[in-house]
């Protein structure tokens, strides 16, 4: 299987060189030139497995034979071996057809984990096979970055650069970044947004010199390894609620559209997905374009959701270049206009099919304060902001017969302030953290500027590269 690129410039490159690529070279993100199929009794021989094996079988026609089988499977148990539930994602019933996925039992406490261990695995693997090192440069709102560092940390191959805007992310967030003090880890706080921060990486990646003289890589969901093993639990979830012989529903909190994604794709592979609906905050382009089919920056505002304080959506390019028929030209023609006038508006067969797919809703402040609330009272259970703005959206889809699975994307010891004073308790960090306020910070601020960033990386990385 070959990968293509989303604006149809890049060569096609097949499993391994993607991961390492991150980012096409024309600027696009790459997505697989066809769909595997998996059949009904595949997904149903699935049933029962543990996490780790569905991971494999999953995964598996997505490498095309470009990783060792018994490679894949050791690294799928190794992954999976660092969560602290045995499930990995657990399935929580808050209603008579309501669920909650819980994804945050990995070491960082967010859905992250579930991409990122596997995939520090994935590019470790084919680094040492090619005898290579890379230089990994991630945007974070907040999860991501702890993710990242938690799982590359450490690893001789690598070198990893996390920018995240300062003042912007939870302490909790914060310190899980710059209280990782391997020689190999870099915790930069951006004077700016998330969406400035995904923009220099951006740019670096289409700075080619830049590119390859540090040998560039990324970590963000632009990496089509963070999408498919984020597929995974769409297809573990729906296999214990009775798929492949029912169709289940999922909703999504959404911001860099990685994750939802996943879920279209679980569904073009064959799982029965009745409805995949994208939660937003207050910061709801997603919402907006699904509604007037334009798709229009307004500036982001800070909300007790901040993981989702999010504009540029990067995975909506995938859905785009879909939707639009796969269309390399017309994707970059939109994305064009994007990076010249702060909008696009989506072709009528491209909306079309786009509402074919996904429902979406949005939740103000105030709704996710009180569903954090009325959660708990009614169903015992104390969720993060998150995954109450997705529950509040579930909770207004009209009724189908079909289960509605919530993901839910972070522990809410993960932001404990707002939780809090939502609910008036303050939920503690797992032991293994306990100490995790106490610790020593080390971070650089700063500037947005690309030139000051880029000066930066290729100085740390350098050195590092000497000292090897
Ligand atoms: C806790 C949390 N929930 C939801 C999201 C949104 O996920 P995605 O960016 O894949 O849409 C993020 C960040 O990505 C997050 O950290
Ligand atoms: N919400 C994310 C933003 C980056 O998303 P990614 O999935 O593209 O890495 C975060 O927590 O950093």
């Amino acid at each position: 299987m070959k990968y293509v690129s989303t604006r149809g410039l890049a060569p096609a490159l097949g499993f391994s060189d993607v991961l390492l690529a991150g980012l096409a070279r024309d600027g696009g993100l790459y997505v697989p030139e066809t769909w595997p199929a998996f059949s009904s009794e595949s997904f149903a021989r699935l049933a029962g497995r543990p996490y780790p094996e569905i991971a494999y079988a999953v995964i598996h026609p997505f490498v095309a034979g470009e990783i060792a089988d018994a490679d894949l499977a050791r690294m799928c148990a190794e992954a999976y071996a660092t969560f602290r539930h045995p499930a990995i994602a657990p399935l929580v019933q808050t209603g008579p057809n309501s669920f909650i996925l819980e994804l945050f039992h990995g070491p960082t406490l967010a859905f992250k984990d579930v991409a990122m261990q596997l995939l520090a695995r994935l590019m470790d693997h084919v680094l040492a096979e090619r005898g290579r090192r890379a230089t990994i440069v991630g945007a974070t709102s907040g999860d991501t970055g702890g993710a990242a560092i938690e799982a590359f940390r450490g690893r001789a191959a690598t070198d990893i650069f996390i920018l995240f805007p300062h003042g912007r992310v939870s302490p909790v967030q914060q310190r899980q970044m710059t209280t990782v003090h391997d020689a190999n880890v870099h915790a930069i706080a951006l004077e700016g947004t998330f969406d400035d921060c995904q923009a220099i990486v951006k740019g670096l990646f289409n700075d080619h010199g830049f590119r390859d003289r540090v040998s560039l890589s990324g970590v963000n969901s632009i990496n089509w390894g963070r999408i498919v093993a984020q597929v995974v639990y769409y297809v573990t979830a729906a296999l214990s609620l009775g798929a492949p012989a029912r169709s289940v529903s999922f909703t999504v909190p959404t911001g860099n559209f990685g994750d939802v994604f996943a879920g279209y794709v679980a569904k073009k592979i064959g799982l029965p997905v009745d409805r995949l609906v994208i939660a937003t905050n207050t910061n709801d382009i997603l919402a907006r374009t699904l509604e007037s089919g334009r798709y229009e920056m307004t500036g982001v505002v800070p909300t007790q959701s901040p993981s989702m304080d999010i504009q540029i959506s990067s995975n909506f390019e995938r859905l785009l270049f879909e939707a639009a028929g796969r269309d390399g030209d017309a994707v970059r023609r939109l994305m064009d206009g994007l990076g010249q006038s702060g909008a696009f508006t989506l072709p009528e067969s491209a909306l079309a099919g786009i509402r074919g797919e996904f429902a979406a809703g949005r939740t103000s402040e105030a709704e996710t304060e009180t569903t954090m609330r009325d959660t708990l009272a009614a169903a015992g259970y104390l969720a993060d902001p998150h995954t109450a703005v997705a529950l509040s959206v579930a909770a207004r889809q009209p009724e189908t017969g079909s289960p509605m699975v919530t993901l839910s994307t972070a522990h809410p010891a993960k932001f404990p302030a707002a939780v809090e004073a939502a609910t008036g308790i303050h939920p503690a960090l797992p032991l293994w953290l306990g100490d995790l306020m106490q610790r020593e910070e080390r971070f650089t601020v700063l500037p947005n500027d690309i030139g000051a960033i880029a000066r930066f990386v290729e100085a740390r990385a350098r050195a590092i590269h000497e000292k090897v």
